[in-house]
């Protein structure tokens, strides 16, 4: 069995047990749930850097990344650097992450927030709502083209964009449908975690002109922004390399100086 396996296991369990605690009227009447959501898609469309950066503690591919600094300060960070968006992992498991963390960043912020969780259930894009977010992330890898077809357009009909990641090009052929807003591409394999650039660059070319296209995970360098760019990449979502930093969000100022300069 693969991490990814693993992780969809005990995430169905949490699910089940998190519904029998927490009654989704009891999400619906969240604060939060009225608020009016803000559009990544907007946001990258009219941006020269295209970051979107991520709050990571940990992951199951690097046990320690960075567990001191507060969710607040990053994110207050990443908006000061001029991000379009962030991303919070909320699973405790496998990331060190929490729902906690997505309400923080909520409070801190006005940023596009993206719940970065494993989404297999309606509730949890109930709860993502609830906790402020503006987008969810898909895994084709985890999905059926049909359950993708279900999750993306009930998070739609929540007013929540849907970025949809794939990672070759079976996924990205049954993925593509009318209900997804971005469509990223994994440079990371989430079963064996190897890393490379040219996953970007291969499936560039068949992802269709209507979605935002975005390049996710390992990237350290500018040079790599510039690389990806004419690939028709305009969002790049950066984790590690300014969270293994002790100050991510000036890590992600001088990064994104460097992008637009
Ligand atoms: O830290 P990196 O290599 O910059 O990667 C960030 C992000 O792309 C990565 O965390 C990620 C991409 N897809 C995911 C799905 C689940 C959990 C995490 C991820």
């Amino acid at each position: 069995m693969n991490i990814l396996d693993k992780i969809v296991i005990d995430k169905r369990k949490e699910v089940e047990l998190k519904k029998s605690i927490v009654p989704i009227s009891q999400l619906e009447a969240s604060i939060l749930f009225e608020k009016t959501t803000s559009s990544l898609v907007h946001k990258l469309r009219n941006s020269n850097s295209g970051i979107i950066a991520e709050h990571k503690r940990r992951s199951p591919s690097k046990a320690v990344i960075n567990q001191n600094n507060s969710v607040f300060d990053v994110a207050i960070g990443y908006e000061n650097a001029g991000a379009c968006g962030m991303s919070v992992l909320t699973d405790g498991k496998y990331f060190g992450g929490s729902m906690d963390d997505l309400l923080l960043a909520r409070a801190s912020v006005k940023l596009p927030l993206l719940r970065k969780e494993f989404v297999i259930d309606e509730y949890q894009i109930l709860e993502a709502k609830a906790y402020g977010a503006d987008v969810i992330l898909l895994i084709a890898a985890i999905l059926t083209r049909a359950e993708i077809k279900a999750l993306s357009q009930f998070a739609q009909s929540l007013k929540l964009e849907v970025l949809l990641e794939v990672h070759n090009e079976e996924e990205l052929q049954k993925s593509k449908m009318p209900s997804l807003d971005l469509l990223g591409v994994n440079n990371r394999n989430l079963k064996t975690f190897t890393v490379s650039l040219e996953t970007s660059k291969t499936l560039s070319t068949l992802i269709p002109n209507d979605f935002v296209k975005v390049s996710e995970s390992g990237i350290s360098s500018v040079e790599a922004i510039k690389e990806l760019q004419p690939y028709g990449f305009e969002g790049f979502l950066i984790g590690e390399n300014f969270m293994k930093t002790d100050n991510p969000g000036e890590s992600a100022s001088q990064f994104i100086k460097q992008v637009t300069s």
